[in-house]
């Protein structure tokens, strides 16, 4: 079995909704368990900075598949969330990247993993690091505009958790 940490974004729509859509996708996805979910956070954009703030969030997962059938996964649910994406870095209503697969270290045409920009997006650190407490940070990473925005008992309490947000 194998383990991996995904990034989760959402700056379009009903962010909550694209969220708890995705999760529910992974977890009922027959060869993928979801086995931790990090809070939702609420983050000022990074890269491009005009555009709305995004609510980020971390999961962890087991799952048979290799990390190139999980990208396929990864990009079918962003598909099916109608991701569309016209700037770099710009507005989307879902993204998920694979942060780790186990130890690995990854490099193909489609894929880098350890997640090349992980390191310094406190978007992606500042969940990561309440789900998996073994991950090294460096020395002066720092944590500016990352705000806690909700949290769930356990992954249940969020999938079933409804909310309308604009
Ligand atoms: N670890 C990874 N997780 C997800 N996609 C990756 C990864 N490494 C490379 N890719 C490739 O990156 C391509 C572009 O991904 P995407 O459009 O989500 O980029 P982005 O989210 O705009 O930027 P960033 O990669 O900086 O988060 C994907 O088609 C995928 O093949
Ligand atoms: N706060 C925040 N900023 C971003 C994000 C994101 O998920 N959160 N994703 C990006 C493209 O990968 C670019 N900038």
């Amino acid at each position: 079995m194998n383990q991996s940490y995904l990034s989760l974004g959402s700056n379009m729509g009903d962010r909550f909704e694209m969220l708890r859509q995705a999760v529910l996708q992974l977890s009922t996805f027959p060869s993928i368990t979801v086995t931790r979910i990090s809070s939702l956070y609420e983050t000022d954009p990074v890269g491009y900075k005009e555009q709305e703030p995004f609510l980020n969030m971390v999961v962890q997962l087991e799952t048979e598949l290799n990390a190139v059938k999980l990208l396929d996964v990864c990009q079918k649910i962003e598909q099916n969330l109608n991701r569309k994406r016209l700037i770099r870095w710009g507005p989307r209503t879902i993204d998920l990247d694979i942060l780790l697969y186990n130890q690995d270290n990854i490099k193909n045409d489609r894929l880098i993993v350890p997640h090349p920009r992980m390191d310094e997006r406190a978007f992606v650190i500042v969940p990561l690091l309440e789900i998996n407490q073994e991950f090294k940070v460096e020395d002066n990473f720092e944590v500016d505009g990352v705000r806690l925005w909700k949290s769930y008992k356990d992954i249940e309490m969020f999938l079933q958790d409804v909310r309308m947000e604009l």
